[in-house]
């Protein structure tokens, strides 16, 4: 790809191999515009670095942190639901625009434990993230612009740069405003849980690293940045496809429906204790993640000889891509491939298939650190949506909706989706 010599994987045999191999942690060249963004950060740091942001990061997403935060997960879910019933009757929801502020909002609560002034700095966020990833586009995808000085002669260097430092400033404004308003080691508490039980107070990630860890104040600040950045898109995208999935497969919806009034009532809060119940919804947002995974491809860079066995070694210096969309759509790994079947995640349906054949939060040492807390989000805010609302869709079926590849992937039209009250 570019300049750059890249083995594309295929066989999941061949790609179990590479994945967990100790000589494929770091990523490679084309994560540098993402890095660009934000910083030296876990997505896209390499070697012993890596391993100490990870080791330390890691507590930060433990069970008890998680359980705190779905007092907040309730409260956008019942937001959504608002938001949407102003909708109601109306082709087109503008589901992505309101997900995007909604998960925005949270990823800035959770990560920085701040409310914001969403309005004015999700559109200013909203604006600069959008131009950042289309430049971050075509940085990566187009050949010529692999070369510097192209690049720089295009005028687009400086673009891409400005953007990048108008995304630092407005996260840096954030962090001031918590320094100044929360002063984490003195005031720890965040918000009241009242009606949870034992559930511990909300604890921002800033807060957990700036107590916990020895990450200095650079290092931390792009780790949050990269949280924001991490969580932000692809919980917007997937929660998308999902709505989308359950409003063109309406028989699945109406068991979802079942499975939330079954395990969380018809009024009330998702409780914690309630989400390892709501196992079809589970189910439904790994079947999505199937067909819409957060990108089409991951790549990594090869820093030593990998035998990935039948007589190939993969040399050291190359980049492996592995092509998550190809792999998940695959006729010869899941049956008639493009077809909504959430069984196909029953346990045993699962242990029939080999391990390295999906990717939904990816596998193996770099696999996403926060594929818990966007589970137990999107289940939380799916069981207030299903509750009040019924889903459709435009798209008659997943062959239908034509996408959008970046470096994530999107749906080119939309969603297409109208909702209407239960
Ligand atoms: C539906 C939502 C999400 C999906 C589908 C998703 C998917 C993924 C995937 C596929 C990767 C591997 C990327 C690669 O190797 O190129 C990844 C990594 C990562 N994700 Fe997520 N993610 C989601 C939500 C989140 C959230 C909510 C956070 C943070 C709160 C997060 C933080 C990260 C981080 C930090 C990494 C890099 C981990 C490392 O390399 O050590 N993600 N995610």
């Amino acid at each position: 790809m570019g300049n750059k010599l890249l083995y594309c994987l295929m066989n999941p045999k061949y790609i179990e191999k590479v994945i967990n191999s100790t000589k494929a942690l770091d990523k490679d060249c084309f994560y540098e515009p993402f890095a660009q963004m934000t910083g030296e950060g876990l997505v896209t740091l390499g070697g012993a670095k890596w391993k100490r942001h990870r080791k330390v990061i890691t507590p930060s997403f433990n069970q008890r942190v998680l359980d705190s935060f779905v007092v907040l997960f309730n409260e956008k879910g019942v937001d959504l639901v608002k938001k949407l019933e102003k909708h109601v009757g109306q082709r087109n929801v503008p589901v992505y625009s309101i997900l995007g502020k909604m998960i925005l909002e949270l990823a800035c609560q959770t990560s920085m434990g701040v409310e914001l002034d969403v309005e004015s700095l999700e559109r200013r966020l909203d604006e600069v993230l959008d131009k950042q990833i289309h430049l971050f586009t075509e940085k990566t995808l187009i050949l010529w612009n692999h070369f510097e000085v192209i690049w720089y002669l295009s005028g687009k260097k400086k673009m891409y740069q400005d953007y990048i430092n108008r995304f630092g400033s407005i996260i840096s404004e954030v962090i001031k405003k918590k320094i100044k308003d929360e002063k984490p080691n003195e005031q720890k508490k965040l918000g009241i849980l009242n009606n949870y039980g034992d559930i511990p107070e909300k604890h921002a990630f800033l807060d957990t690293l700036i107590e916990n860890t020895d990450l200095d104040e650079n290092e931390i600040r792009d780790e949050v940045n990269t949280f924001i950045l991490a969580a932000t898109e692809t919980t917007t995208n997937a929660l998308a496809a999902i709505l989308t999935m359950l409003g063109i497969y309406r028989d699945v919806q109406e068991e979802v429906y079942k499975e939330i009034i079954d395990v969380v009532g018809v009024e009330g809060e998702v409780m914690p204790q309630d989400l390892i119940r709501m196992e079809l919804t589970e189910r439904v947002i790994k079947e999505t993640l199937r067909l819409f995974p957060a990108g089409p491809v991951m790549s990594r860079y090869v820093s030593g000889d990998i035998d990935i066995g039948d007589n190939i070694i993969i040399p050291e210096g190359v980049s492996v891509a592995v092509p998550l969309l190809y792999i998940h759509r695959n006729g010869e790994i899941y049956e008639d491939p493009l077809k909504f079947d959430p069984d196909r995640f029953l346990p045993e349906n699962v242990a029939k298939r080999p391990p390295s054949t999906y990717f939904g939060f990816s596998q193996g040492p770099r696999s996403c650190i926060g594929s818990k807390y966007a589970m137990m989000n999107m289940k939380v805010i799916l069981a207030h949506a299903i509750r009040r609302l019924k889903f459709f869709s435009e798209y008659k079926s997943v062959a239908d909706i034509e996408l959008k590849m970046t470096m994530l992937l999107r749906m080119k039209h939309g969603p297409k989706v109208w909702v209407e009250k239960r």
